[in-house]
């Protein structure tokens, strides 16, 4: 690929409608676009339409996001679709929260200082103090939130305060033990990824390890999910599982889950911020 190609990422959803398909390429190729990779899915139950297109425009006859931005309106209306137009190599402004645990704090941020998660990370926000040395060794802003009940409405706005003052995309909750209110999750709809340390359905809310010690599951495992009102209870993006079995104490099921939650949680933020999941409801429809 010629290296001062422009990249972009295409992404639209809506009622299922013929020609959607068509009038995406034609767009690219009516910008002598390059397609590198087209997705689309159409759920017929929800008579809903999804698509992600990565294409890229020679140099020379690139006008640009913002006019492509532009080109694309007429289009995507006569479709009432809902779509996006960005810059693929843009790297969305993130924000990690964390508690006492660092397993899923650490994982991220060694993943992000490695060059797999293209993201800027704006700051590890925290309700304890113990994470903050890991802020220091990366260098990146230390946020200390503690909450008690009755700060937590002043907590969270402070929380709020923050998330707009870095101007940040995304709220990854690695092992965030602290429930948001309602309406923290209906401004964060869609830009806040939890990792729940069960394989969900099962086994929600706190200690779900010592849940599955006394249920004697065979398989355990870690839910990457966005966050909703109803706890536990978001869109899932990815899961990941491991076989256990009666040998294996409530502290042992910890330890291994952890690695099923660093896994679980990275390849979710990855997908995300590479506009590879669309929510569907409840639900998610995810272009690997
Ligand atoms: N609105 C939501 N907020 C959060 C969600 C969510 O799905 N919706 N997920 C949690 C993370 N989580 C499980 O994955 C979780 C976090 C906290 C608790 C809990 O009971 N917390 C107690 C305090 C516990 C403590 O201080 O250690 C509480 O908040 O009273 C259950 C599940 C992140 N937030």
């Amino acid at each position: 690929m010629p290296l001062n190609d422009a990249r972009y990422i295409l992404t639209a959803t809506g009622p299922s409608a013929q020609g959607q398909v068509a009038v995406i390429t034609a767009f690219i190729n009516n910008l002598e676009g390059y397609v590198e990779e087209f997705n689309q899915f159409d759920d017929v139950e929800e008579e809903s339409f999804f698509a992600r297109a990565c294409f890229r425009i020679k140099a020379a006859a690139n006008p640009g996001c913002a006019e492509l931005i532009e080109a694309f309106t007429k289009t995507a209306t006569r479709f009432f679709m809902e779509w996006s137009i960005t810059d693929a190599d843009h790297r969305p402004r993130v924000l990690i929260f964390g508690s006492r645990l660092d397993h899923c704090v650490r994982d991220i941020l060694y993943r992000w200082r490695s060059g797999e998660l293209n993201m800027d990370v704006m700051g590890l926000v925290s309700n304890h103090e113990n994470l903050a040395p890991i802020a220091a060794e990366h260098g990146i802003p230390y946020f200390f939130l503690p909450v008690t009940d009755a700060s937590r409405s002043q907590q969270e706005t402070r929380l709020m305060e923050i998330v707009c003052e870095t101007e940040s995309e995304l709220l990854i909750l690695a092992r965030y033990m602290q429930v948001l209110s309602d309406s923290l999750c209906e401004q964060l709809l869609g830009r806040a990824i939890n990792i729940h340390h069960s394989f969900l359905p099962g086994f929600k809310g706190a200690r779900p390890y010592h849940q599955a010690y006394k249920r004697g599951v065979k398989v355990i495992g870690a839910t990457a999910h966005y966050i909703t009102t109803d706890l536990d209870e978001g869109p899932i993006i990815d899961q990941v599982v491991e076989r256990v079995d009666h040998s294996l104490t409530p502290v042992k099921l910890e330890s291994l889950g952890r690695n099923c939650e660093c896994v679980a949680l990275h390849r979710a933020v990855k997908l995300h911020i590479e506009r590879r999941v669309f929510l569907n409801g409840m639900r998610t429809v995810i272009f690997v």
